[in-house]
């Protein structure tokens, strides 16, 4: 445990660490490939190339550091990275190795104001802070594991079934190899995929949404092919062109806590921008099963049709359902689009637009898309008054590009 005057250490040093912060981790990551090249097969290197990673650990570290006396404060934050980290098959035997690299770090960077002091009580706050990490990802793990079927890291899955659903997205239906039943999941959930690619030298792991309810015989995700920026996306590109029905690829359990909350009944807003539509899919299914009447609007802001995936989908659940309310924005409608008059609105979400076509603001809502996407919804939400409680969100970059709710 740490002792008061460590304590004070790491508060009055914890300001100069989040000035040096991404220079540390940014260190921190070459010195730990250097030493471990092995974890290159767990770590994103898009993300790395992208400095998303090294920005995502130094905020978190020192966000645990600074809240240091109240860490269950940082629960919440802990518990969404707990669930991709056991997502990826991270244990307790790596944290040792992460501390050290990270301490080592910390001392090349403060060079001569890294005192022995300061170095011993930033290390007990480490293993204070890796200590809760291991124990939520032991109970994460276990519950995987004891779930009907269930399997702790990764399980081999076969390609049962491929399906264009646009001109960018194709849907991959996934059974088990060991033909167990499947574990149910929560509707907002995501599987990591542990990518092999013959020309590369480590794997690539990553994650994907499922975009079928639970309870079917198999897991159904669904892939944009990243290939608007150089370089094409590595992972993407390889499922749509080389990943074909019947190979093998290993599969996490199910994970992540963006999910359908499903005890209450008010009404229901889900908004998908891009293929950010994949879990609300999985919800939009499951709550249109488990409680068809419950009012829900299901927004998608796509390019156009030809980018938008699910539109029979989605459209054919409407035929079924009286509560269901559907709503399309294309940002880039084509001709045909226009001819067709086959959307609701053209251009970006609005709030004007969300007063005008949201029935009930007292409901819950779910987004999910790309980052500008989310934070034009996020102020939406919240000039229309949403409280934080009602606005549900997955955001996989650092938390500070989104505007936060405001506590009532
Ligand atoms: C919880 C979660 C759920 C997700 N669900 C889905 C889903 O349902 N469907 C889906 O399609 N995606 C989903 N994603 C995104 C998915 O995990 C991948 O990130 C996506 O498929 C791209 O991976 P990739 O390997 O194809 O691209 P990567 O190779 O990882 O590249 C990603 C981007 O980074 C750029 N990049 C790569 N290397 C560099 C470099 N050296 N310098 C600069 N830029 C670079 C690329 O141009 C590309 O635009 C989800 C992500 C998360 C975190
Ligand atoms: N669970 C998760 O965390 C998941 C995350 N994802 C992520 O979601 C993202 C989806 O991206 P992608 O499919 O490429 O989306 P797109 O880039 O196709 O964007 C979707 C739509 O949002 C529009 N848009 C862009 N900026 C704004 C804005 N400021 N306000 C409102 N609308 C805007 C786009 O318009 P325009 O034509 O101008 O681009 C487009 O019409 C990916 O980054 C993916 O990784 C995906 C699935 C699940
Ligand atoms: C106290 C220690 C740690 C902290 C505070 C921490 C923090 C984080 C954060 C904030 C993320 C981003 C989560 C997200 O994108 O949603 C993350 C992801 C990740 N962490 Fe950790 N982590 C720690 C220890 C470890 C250890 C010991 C390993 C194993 C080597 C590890 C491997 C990873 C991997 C592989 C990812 C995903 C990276 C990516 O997809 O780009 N972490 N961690």
């Amino acid at each position: 445990m740490l002792k008061e005057q460590q304590i004070q250490i790491i508060k009055s040093t914890a300001p100069v660490l989040r000035e040096y912060g991404t220079q540390i981790t940014t260190r921190f990551y070459n010195l730990l490939f250097e030493n471990h090249p092995e974890l290159l097969n767990i770590f994103n290197q898009a993300n790395q190339k992208q400095g998303k990673q090294q920005q995502a650990l130094a905020n978190s570290i020192i966000a645990a550091a600074e809240n240091i006396e109240q860490l269950e404060e940082i629960i919440p934050v802990v518990e969404k990275i707990a669930h991709k980290h056991r997502s990826i098959g991270v244990k307790p035997e790596h944290y040792p190795i992460v501390g050290e690299n990270l301490l080592q770090t910390i001392a090349d960077v403060l060079k001569e104001n890294a005192t022995e002091e300061i170095l011993n009580s930033w290390k007990e706050a480490y293993n204070v802070i890796a200590d809760i990490f291991i124990d939520l990802e032991a109970n994460m793990y276990e519950q995987a594991e004891n779930q009907n079927g269930g399997w702790s890291n990764f399980k081999d899955f076969y390609i049962a079934k491929k399906v264009k659903e646009s001109d960018v997205i194709t849907s991959f239906y996934l059974k088990p190899a060991d033909e167990e039943p499947l574990p149910s999941f929560n509707p907002g959930q995501y599987i990591s995929l542990k990518i092999s690619i013959p020309e590369e030298t480590y794997t690539h792991v990553r994650q994907y949404s499922l975009s079928n309810s639970p309870g079917e015989a198999h897991f159904r995700i669904s892939v944009k092919r990243e290939s608007d920026d150089e370089p094409n996306g590595i992972a993407s590109n390889y499922l749509h062109d080389s990943l074909n029905i019947g190979d093998l690829i290993p599969v996490s359990a199910p994970a992540g806590d963006f999910t359908l909350d499903l005890t209450n009944h008010r009404p229901l807003v889900l908004i998908g921008g891009g293929v950010g539509v994949t879990p609300m899919m999985s919800m939009l299914h499951t709550v249109t099963k488990e409680h068809p009447n419950r009012p829900v609007t299901f927004i998608h802001a796509a390019k156009n049709s030809k980018i938008q995936a699910f539109k029979a989908e989605v459209e054919n659940t409407l035929l079924n359902n009286n509560h269901l309310n559907v709503l399309t924005v294309y940002s880039e409608a084509t001709e045909q689009d226009q001819s067709e008059n086959n959307f609701t609105e053209e251009g970006y979400i609005s709030y004007s637009w969300l007063k005008q076509n949201i029935r009930n603001l007292n409901s819950d809502f779910y987004f999910c898309g790309p980052k500008p996407f989310m934070q034009n919804v996020m102020h939406a939400l919240l000039e229309l008054g949403a409280s934080p409680e009602q606005i549900n969100y997955e955001f996989f970059g650092p938390k500070e590009d989104l505007p936060q709710p405001t506590t009532v």
